[in-house]
């Protein structure tokens, strides 16, 4: 094959297709499908993927291509398909496609390195070389090419005389272990010892061998056979042992024992719901499952059981949980079971750890991988199953390019290995519900909590009526009674807050003034610590005024509740209680969630408070009270899932209560007690709140009814981002069926984010076969505009932010 088809990283409409390039002879036989490689773009050399071999091309007089970036491909026949995927699905740039498959290692420029292979010695290299590896453990990539072609690296590294690295920058070296592993058979072992005279050390760590018939590292040698070091040479000399050398990768978890488990007898509603998609897995079918079970049933008894089915077949599994609930409890939950046949893929890794992570999955090291959304790219080659935990969690759909949905990605992928899928939730969006109870997916059922034990009682107070009665405090009557006597009892209290920060916002009492970020359409959000006002939009900081900058009254002050303000209060009112905070600011050091968790479970405080960050996962036997502080914060916002986000945070968080032989209780303050999605949480009833939401959903024509598609333009000059929406809106309403609804063009919800205005249109269809077409088309009349006057054009299909 003479000609590679390349796509450039270079993010253009006009240049999202391949470009072929001549492989010049040096690379013959080097360059496949699915590696990255330099090539000369313009005057520029940039990076590409190849897409394809081929001998002919329609283009003459092809430029040569520079050189490889790696040694073997780093995507598969499946994930260049799965690209192509994701680019007509999302309406991405294929370049982009690829790169979020990868780990940020290999998507940065980051410092490639030799080192020298297991079994190379420093005199086989060409003196050149010799010279830059003295006394170094690994040459510079670029320093090397110096003085060898880079086509002799690579077939030299092909062969095993050297290893191609990416450093990231200040994650230290890869690490290698050197192991001493017996070099017959144990028959074979024993034989040959009769016809040898040993010293006595070396007979000494022959024994040692016999007695665990194994590879050992040297610690583990020394440990039973003092100064054993010395006497190894000679027993590799002699041909006893072989010496070999295994990369240690920088495991995040690698100082922890795991507890190792076994499978649980399953209960029979457990067994119900496993029984069909062991099947599944049994007859290698493509079948999508969504498991709806209440919190506590035991959902993930049933991924681990399947997963253990798949790995017996020699096939991997791919979990994903919300990066908010991938915390340790959860890691170890899957270590514990399948030990270091897991990699952990998560955004509390380092760059570097990611990387190996990644190796590991590449190499074949490990069959399981446990992720938040983008390891549902994870390269396995011969998946068994893919298990989306939380399945109705809006992190699960990525909010920039590619605006892709992990379970959009699931299905496809499943499809490709023909394996099962499952999405587990207590309560499941209204997408996939529905799709289940049209008998698209199948659905499974598991109504009840372990042990027999009950769903928690939930008691809704209403806010409005406590102040009626003189209660101005943050805590009702009832919640603060309950936290005595949870107190007194030893039992664990976890208090909900739906926010973030000491106080949402800063308002002057007398003219009504909300300060507002000069650049965005947002109030700005009060800081205590450093008594600042932060945009969480933009980055900007200003120090809190003293007085309103609109009337220069000074009764301007800070409204809506914290955490930190939640702790102080009870600092006041409940002083012998322990509490521990989890919030953005306690938690963002690396170990410092696992710390507080830790405690917690070990009794060492009496309140766990916290943000959204403690609504999931927690599975805490000693927890019998759930307060949520202001259950309505999310049902004000411009979002038609308003609701559903209420109902599923509230059942969530009143699922942390009671899980294990204690009763639990939840106290839901509100000041909005009737509306539905609080009343159908108080009761656990997913059915009633599905069908009421339906109804509503399919007035508004909202999904699952319809779908949407949500084009965003933004730019400095306001009558600019006018005009350019007017125009795309006008045409897509032209152009598509009357069945479609075309809104707009109107402002954004947040009609401006850093000086930039923001207009949308948002379509609503049910079958527009050629909507993809029409934007495309729509759009594509205003490069101009977003090539020179740096205008923003985003489309996102199936939005879940509507701001
Ligand atoms: N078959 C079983 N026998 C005994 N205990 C079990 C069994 N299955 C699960 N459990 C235990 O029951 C508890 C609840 O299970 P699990 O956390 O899997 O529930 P879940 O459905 O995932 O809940 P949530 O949706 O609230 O996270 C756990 O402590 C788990 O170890
Ligand atoms: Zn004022
Ligand atoms: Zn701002």
């Amino acid at each position: 094959m003479k000609i590679a088809s390349v796509i450039v990283d270079v993010p253009t409409t006009q240049t999202d297709r391949p470009f072929d390039y001549a492989i010049p002879d040096v690379w013959q036989g080097f360059i496949q499908r699915g590696m990255r490689v330099i090539v000369p773009f313009g005057n520029r050399q940039v990076q590409g993927f190849v897409l394809d071999l081929k001998n002919h091309s329609e283009f003459s007089n092809l430029k040569e291509l520079i050189e490889p970036m790696d040694l073997v491909p780093v995507l598969n026949d499946e994930l260049l398909h799965l690209g192509d995927f994701l680019a007509k699905t999302t309406l991405c740039m294929k370049i982009s496609a690829y790169q979020v498959m990868l780990p940020p290692a290999l998507k940065a420029k980051y410092d490639k390195y030799l080192i020298l292979g297991n079994d190379t010695e420093l005199q086989q290299l060409p003196f050149e070389l010799q010279l830059l590896f003295d006394k170094k453990e690994r040459v510079l990539w670029k320093d090397a090419v110096e003085v060898m072609s880079a086509s002799y690296l690579y077939r030299e590294a092909r062969n095993g005389m050297f290893e191609v690295i990416y450093e990231v920058k200040n994650k230290g070296n890869k690490k290698k272990i050197t192991y001493y592993r017996p070099a017959f058979s144990e028959q074979e072992f024993k034989k040959r010892l009769e016809s040898v005279t040993l010293g006595n050390k070396q007979a000494q760590i022959i024994q040692f061998f016999l007695a665990y018939f194994q590879p050992h590292t040297v610690a583990s040698i020394e440990e039973n056979v003092t100064g054993a070091r010395n006497s190894l040479k000679s027993l590799v000399e002699k041909g006893f042992l072989q010496k070999e050398e295994h990369e240690q990768y920088r495991d995040p978890y690698q100082d922890r024992q795991f507890v190792r488990t076994t499978a649980l007898a399953l209960t029979e509603e457990q067994q119900q719901v496993i029984s069909p998609i062991l099947k599944s897995i049994e007859e290698v079918n493509n079948d999508v499952f969504l498991l709806h079970g209440v919190t506590g049933s035991g959902k993930t008894e049933v991924y681990l059981q399947s997963i253990d089915e798949v790995i017996k077949k020699g096939k991997e599994a791919i979990v994903l949980v919300p990066e908010i609930s991938l915390t340790p409890q959860m890691v170890n939950r899957f270590k514990g079971r399948f030990g270091n046949k897991v990699a952990v893929l998560h955004s509390g890794l380092s760059i570097g750890e990611k990387y190996d992570e990644w190796r590991k999955i590449q190499r074949k090291e490990v069959q399981v991988v446990v992720g938040a959304r983008s390891a549902i790219f994870a390269p396995f080659e011969n998946l068994g199953i893919i298990i989306i935990d939380e399945e109705h969690e809006t992190s699960y759909k990525q909010e920039d390019s590619p605006r892709y949905h992990a379970r959009d990605v699931a299905i496809e992928r499943g499809n490709y290995h023909q394996c099962p899928i499952i999405l587990g939730s207590a309560t499941p969006s209204l997408e996939s519900f529905s799709r289940a109870k049209k008998g698209v997916y199948t659905l499974l059922t598991m109504a009840k909590r372990m042990n027999q034990s009950a769903l928690p009682k939930v008691e809704i107070v209403d806010m409005r009526e406590e102040l009626r009665t003189g209660n101005r405090s943050m805590f009702s009557q009832a919640l603060l009674e309950k936290m005595r006597d949870r107190i007194e009892k030893k039992e664990q209290i976890v208090l909900f807050l739906n926010k973030r920060g000491y106080s949402s916002f800063v308002m002057c009492r007398d003219c009504g003034l909300v300060v507002q970020c000069p650049h965005c359409e947002v109030s700005l959000t009060y800081h205590k610590v450093s008594n600042q006002l932060k945009c969480h939009y933009c980055g900007y900081e200003s120090y809190a005024p003293k007085t309103c900058p609109e009337c220069q009254s000074e009764h301007i002050r800070f409204f809506g509740t914290g955490t930190q303000k939640v702790e102080e209060e009870i600092g006041k009112i409940l002083p012998e209680a322990r509490i521990i905070r989890m919030d953005v600011d306690t938690t963002s050091r690396k170990g410092a969630h696992e710390k507080l968790l830790t405690a917690f479970q070990e009794g060492k405080a009496d309140i766990l408070l916290g943000t959204q960050m403690i609504a999931k996962g927690l599975d805490f036997p000693n927890i019998t009270l759930v307060g949520v502080l202001t259950a309505d914060t999310m049902l004000h916002i411009p979002d038609f899932r308003a609701s559903e986000k209420t109902f599923q945070l509230l059942t969530q968080v009143s699922g942390r209560a009671g899980r294990h032989q204690l009763p639990g209780e939840v106290v839901i303050q509100t000041y909005t007690p009737e509306h539905y999605s609080v009343q159908l949480a108080k009761e656990h009833d997913f059915i009633q709140f599905y069908q009421q939401e339906m109804s509503i959903r399919r007035v508004g024509q909202y999904p699952p009814y319809y779908y949407l598609a949500l084009i965003n333009v933004s730019h400095e000059n306001l009558q600019l981002v006018v005009k350019v929406m007017d125009k795309i809106t006008t045409f897509i309403r032209h152009n598509l069926s009357n069945q479609a609804r075309v809104l707009g063009p109107a402002a954004s919800p947040i009609a401006r984010i850093n000086n930039r205005y923001r207009y949308q249109c948002l379509i609503k269809y049910k079958k527009e076969p050629n909507l993809i077409p029409v934007i495309q088309k729509a759009i594509a009349h205003f490069h101009e505009e977003q090539l020179k006057k740096g205008m923003t054009i985003t489309v996102d299909l199936n939005p879940f932010t509507m701001m």
